[in-house]
């Protein structure tokens, strides 16, 4: 057929194109044009194989010289060229209803030419240099493929994020059908010419691809100016995965192409980083100018004391990980990869072993997990047997529950290619044989019940080839190195292991003999760095009793604003603190080792939903096996002997040597991730410095602000408040010294606190009715209540809770316990009387060693222009939450 020498069309669109994803786009909406309005349009097919767009005539109406160009000669022949253009040209006149498009001035219209340009700078230009390296060039060039393929997936990742809960790329709500989904559409429908997988890599957009292949237009707007699909048309594609016959060829070409890519992606170690392609290149030029396979990232070497350049952050598509995966972060709202997410990402996708030590909050949990995941991803691309191939290994059960959920989270885009089981519910071991029989991918467990499932046959480790030990120190140090040892004995050969902790110590070298070959060993104490500290910590001295009325003030008076935590010795201070504050009318919670693990779940995920504002936290274990942290501060580490485990897995029968007494229950708080807690307070001092940083690790979470507040009793007080005295209390000022020498060592100090005693003298008859009123019989009928209730309650509580949404009040675990505590109604409430003349901050000033929490002579920001009165701390915020604000004394 002659190729075209100039325009042939009298009236109408002219379009001149070829059967390429930018001519589709136009030819697409013309068809759905002329569907919806009649609009004729007349075709010119422009061989850009034989360069009929370089020809004169062609470049004086596009003089870039490239298809498709269009010509209205309604509007008096004039012509428009580039995708975008045309696109939105024959919007603006010739859809008045909008049927395909936006209003101009609308915002809807401006996001879809937001993803149209999006496509043309990125998606385009990418894929079709994928494509011509791939395809067309005269010769192979592995790094060439990896780059455009690779940079094209990413683009991919984001459309398939865009479409996660959208069925149209722009619009409102699940979006409307547009010019921004045409342009992509064509770019799409090609994407098997380099081998991408779309169901497997990028679901959501394969369903939207075949939301639109489904509309008459599109199919008819494909097929244009030929007249049948292209050859990589995704129809085509599909037919060839299928194995139908006569699609063979295509099915080859598929196959090599996507070999091709997973070769050069292999060669270059490639990890989506142009960091780590630049350094790549610059390696190649500096050696022999030859191409040679990357060598291990180097810049992942942990840098000490150094902070990296903002611009050397990798974001998590660069960091290497499955299209799917990046996705779900985004899905999070997580921005960009934390410190110990960017080093030990790339580490562990490269197969090393890992012994890291990174802050409490500061993103463990998805560090290993990614790396976990994408591993198992991209092994079943090529290889489907079910095996087990990760075990996740959690001190305890509420942590296993986090880390089942963050895999679930994870997994979203990815779900029917990652099965997960743990192995730490309150069920039958027939049921967990059959979660097993299963054969998940990924097993999260505590060691006894992992060893437990491997002992009895039901869980095979034999292909095992990732372990992952969260709380690593933790795992060892409550009794579980039996069932370690047993575990190691269960391995197969050249399991990577990482292990994960905010304070590593000592019993890391046993862990590392027995699980690691020669770990890259990441200290990750950068972000200690004072200037981005968001934690404040403080400590007040006071007496005994000076601790019950200093809290009861601080709630009641709510000079600390928003969710807290509060730490006491034993379960039965929990409960005695709680009935103390119900005296005042404070709702609070406790959590402790005692109640049924559902019913701990159930409280930690309602505090982290904003139902409670205060737990109270008996972290018995880390208190018992605190001097374990002794090790960091160069003294004697307690003996192994001395903290087997007790009874975490309840229905475990006791094994030799371990001790079973109830109050070696492990701590119910580490690696929790409680959300958004304002404030910590050791109400009792813990026993280690370890154990102080696990606790106040529960605020200052993932980048926000928090502070932690520690009650220190002086040794010429202890004891002098006989019925407040607690024995663990008795050498809190050595503690103390202990802690600030550890939090001196990451650059972290702690600031004294003294509340203006006089000013408190006034509440003290209250405080004392309040503690006599809480009589030892009260407190233990309260323990024995609340424990029948909740082992009545977590069989049902969950169903109970879809079923009855608005009766979760009287569900609430922050219900008043103190039935049989002499009620005293008038405590609930503070006369104004008592409180000092300048109001509430009087209660914490003009003390030596006061920490101002205005600046001099700053103003009080309640009192700015504008602002409401009152409450204005926001929990999470930049704020500082121990706040002080005038009360105001009514008038009288
Ligand atoms: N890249 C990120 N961007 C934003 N938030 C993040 C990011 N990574 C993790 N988070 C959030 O930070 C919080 C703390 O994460 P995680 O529980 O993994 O911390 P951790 O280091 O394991 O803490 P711990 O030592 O106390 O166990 C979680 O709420 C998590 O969702």
């Amino acid at each position: 057929m002659a190729e075209p020498s100039g325009l042939i069309a009298k009236s109408g669109i002219e379009l001149l194109t070829f059967g390429t994803p930018n001519g589709h786009k136009i030819s697409v909406l013309l068809e759905e044009l002329k569907e919806a309005y009649g609009k004729e349009y007349t075709v010119q097919s422009v061989n850009i194989m034989k360069n009929t767009q370089k020809q004169p005539w062609y470049t004086a109406l596009n003089p870039n010289g490239r298809i498709p160009t269009i010509i209205d000669h309604d509007r008096g022949g004039f012509a428009v060229f580039e995708g975008l253009a045309i696109l939105t040209y024959l919007a603006r006149h010739y859809d008045p209803e909008h049927k395909f498009s936006f209003p101009v001035d609308s915002d809807d219209y401006s996001v879809a030419e937001q993803w149209i340009s999006w496509q043309h700078g990125g998606v385009g230009p990418m894929q079709g240099q994928a494509n011509h390296f791939l395809m067309a060039a005269p010769e192979k060039i592995p790094y060439a493929i990896q780059r455009y393929v690779g940079e094209t997936e990413r683009l991919y990742g984001i459309l398939n994020a865009r479409l996660a809960d959208r069925d149209y790329v722009a619009g409102p709500g699940r979006g409307k059908y547009s010019i921004a989904d045409m342009s992509l559409l064509g770019w799409v429908n090609n994407s098997g010419a380099i081998g991408l997988d779309l169901p497997g890599q990028f679901p959501n957009v394969k369903a939207w691809l075949d939301r639109l292949l489904a509309r008459p237009a599109v199919q008819r707007g494909l097929t244009v100016p030929g007249g049948q699909l292209g050859k990589w048309s995704y129809a085509n594609v599909e037919r060839a995965l299928k194995g139908e016959p006569g699609t063979e060829e295509l099915l080859k070409t598929y196959e090599e192409g996507k070999k091709l890519v997973a070769d050069a992606k292999e060669k270059y170690g490639y990890n989506g980083s142009p960091k780590s392609i630049t350094a790549t290149m610059k390696r190649k030029l500096d050696s022999n100018d030859e191409p040679t396979a990357a060598p291990p990232e180097t810049e992942n070497k942990p840098s000490q004391g150094e902070k990296q350049p903002a611009d050397a952050e990798p974001s998590f598509a660069e960091l290497g990980l499955d299209p799917r995966l990046v996705q779900a972060v985004a899905k999070q709202g997580f921005e960009k990869p934390t410190l110990v997410q960017r080093k030990a990402i790339p580490l562990a996708l490269q197969g090393q072993d890992v012994l890291c030590k990174a802050k409490t909050g500061s993103g463990k949990t998805a560090a290993y997990v990614l790396p976990l995941l994408s591993a198992i991803l991209k092994r079943k691309s090529t290889d489907s047997t079910p095996f087990t191939a990760g075990l996740i290994l959690v001190p305890t059960r509420e942590l296993a529950d986090q880390v089942f959920k963050a895999i679930e989270q994870f997994s979203a885009f990815c779900a029917k290619d990652i099965h997960a089981a743990k192995l730490t519910e309150n069920v039958s071991d027939a049921v967990q044989r059959s979660l097993l029989a299963n054969v998940p991918d990924i097993v999260v467990s505590t060691p006894a019940r992992a060893w437990h499932s491997v002992n009895s046959s039901a869980l095979t480790l034999s292909k095992l080839q990732y372990l992952v030990l969260d709380e690593a120190d933790l795992v060892l140090s409550y009794g579980y190195d039996e069932d370690m040892e047993n575990i190691s004995r269960s391995l197969p050969k050249g399991v990577q292991t990482i292990m994960m902790s905010a304070t590593l110590s000592a019993e890391l070298d046993t862990l590392k003999g027995i699980f690691c070959r020669n770990p890259t060993l990441l200290d990750l104490k950068e972000e200690f760095g004072a200037e981005d500290e968001k934690l404040t910590q403080f400590y007040v001295k006071c007496g005994e009793d000076d601790k019950w009325l200093i809290s009861y003030l601080i709630f009641k008076l709510q000079l600390i604003k928003g969710p807290c935590l509060i730490f006491v010795a034993d379960i039965d201070r929990s409960y005695r603190l709680k009935l103390y504050f119900e005296q005042f009318g404070i709702r609070s919670c406790v959590l402790n080792s005692e109640l049924p693990i559902n019913t701990r779940i159930k409280i930690i995920e309602e505090f982290n939903r904003g139902i409670y504002d205060i737990i109270i936290a008996s972290d018995e274990k880390s208190e018992l096996f605190g001097d374990e942290a002794a090790g960091a501060e160069g003294e004697k580490k307690e003996s192994k002997k001395e903290s087997k485990k007790g009874g975490e897995e309840g229905a475990e029968k006791p094994k030799k040597k371990r001790k079973h007494r109830k109050d070696e229950e492990y701590g119910v708080s580490r690696g929790i991730d409680f959300k958004n807690v304002a404030a910590v307070i050791n109400f009792d001092m813990p026993t280690s410095a370890k154990s102080y940083t696990h606790r106040i690790g529960r605020t200052a979470r993932a980048g926000r602000a928090g502070i932690a507040l520690s009650f220190v009793i002086p040794k010429e007080l202890y004891g002098k408040h006989r019925p407040t005295s607690i024995k663990s209390c008795e050498n809190d000022e050595k503690v103390l010294a202990k802690i600030m020498r550890q939090q001196a060592k990451i650059n972290r100090k702690l600031e004294p606190y003294n509340f203006n005693k006089s000013q408190m003298e006034a509440f003290r008859y209250r405080m004392n009715d309040a503690l006599r009123a809480v009589t030892k019989v009260a407190i233990r009928e309260a323990r024995t209540r609340e424990l029948r209730q909740e082992l009545l309650r977590s069989e049902t509580l969950k169903r109970y809770f879809e079923e009855n949404p608005t009766e979760l009040a009287h569900l609430r675990h922050d219900g008043e316990l103190g039935r049989t505590t002499r009620q005293l109604p008038h405590l609930k409430h503070v006369p104004d009387y008592l409180l000092p003349k300048e109001g509430k901050k009087a209660l914490a000033s003009q003390q030596v060693g006061f920490v101002p929490f205005k600046k001099e002579g700053g103003k009080d920001r309640r009192h700015r222009k504008g602002k409401p009165k009152g409450r204005s701390f926001k929990v999470g915020g930049k704020k500082d939450p121990l706040k002080t604000f005038k009360v105001r004394r009514k008038v009288k």
